[in-house]
């Protein structure tokens, strides 16, 4: 089965929009939760635009809900994520001026600084993922700082589908979509779990579901997105179904 995190980052966007108190994310998670999410996502940013330190906390102590935080390769962050536990945490580049993430982290360019930071969540109990974009010299630097999963950036692709005016057969879709599966299948090859990310949405997710070997996709803008016209619970349940259909029918055809 794979698995749906849903990141909830943009439920406290439009919070912070009036600096207020509504809507709380944390109804958000249990909302998700019951739509059939396996986990929450939830990125705090050093500047927290969105998500922030109370939520993070409320979060891990009023739901059960798998965790996944990402959060930047600081120290202040590292010292957030081992007093918080989250089950995962994962580790992405930031910019202040960027409106998403831009681009996977450059674990080839720090290893030895990302390679300590990964050693103190461990000692934390903490799994680290990184995410990256679909190179093969990324994924390597991955296992050798002791990434547990390499969750690959899926921008690219979302971007190429959406120029292609949703064309999943069109030759820079299939160009992008194998640069995925193939960086999917080097993480695993390495023994690392093989999640994706990043602008997948309810019109592109099903490539990326039939890929072999994925084990976990991380959604949230689209999701989040549509629960404002059909709520939060059936827009999880819808894009729950999607992956799993597209699964059930890649296997089939295994
Ligand atoms: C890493 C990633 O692809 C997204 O989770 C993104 O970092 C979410 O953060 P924002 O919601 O601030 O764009
Ligand atoms: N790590 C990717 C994620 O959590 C969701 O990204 P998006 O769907 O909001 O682009």
């Amino acid at each position: 089965m794979i698995e749906l995190g849903v990141n909830i980052d943009h439920v406290a966007t439009l919070r912070q929009a009036r600096r207020t108190w509504e809507p709380d994310p944390v109804w958000a998670a249990v909302e998700a939760h019951l739509g059939g999410a396996d986990g929450i996502t939830v990125h705090l940013r050093e500047d927290r635009r969105h998500i922030n330190d109370s939520d993070v906390r409320r979060l891990r102590e009023l739901t059960q809900v798998k965790l996944n935080l990402e959060m930047g390769a600081t120290d202040e962050m590292v010292d957030i994520a081992c007093a918080l536990k989250p089950e995962m945490a994962m580790l992405v580049p930031e910019g202040r001026h960027e409106v998403t993430t831009e681009g996977g982290l450059d674990v080839l360019a720090q290893e030895a600084r990302l390679k300590d930071v990964v050693g103190r969540l461990a000692d934390a109990g903490i799994v680290t993922s990184v995410f990256i974009d679909a190179e093969l010299p990324q994924i390597d630097a991955a296992g050798r700082i002791g990434a547990r999963v390499c969750e690959i950036h899926t921008g690219p692709y979302a971007h190429a589908f959406h120029d292609a005016g949703r064309d999943a057969e069109s030759p820079a879709v299939l160009l992008e979509l194998d640069k995925v599966r193939r960086a999917g299948e080097a993480a695993c090859g390495l023994g690392m779990r093989f999640n994706a990310g990043h602008a997948l949405n309810y019109y592109n997710v099903e490539p990326i579901a039939r890929l072999a070997g994925v084990r976990e996709l991380h959604i949230g803008h689209a999701i989040v997105s549509r629960s404002v016209f059909i709520g939060l619970r059936a827009a999880v349940a819808e894009m729950k179904r999607l992956i799993r259909e597209a699964a059930a029918h890649a296997a089939h055809r295994a």
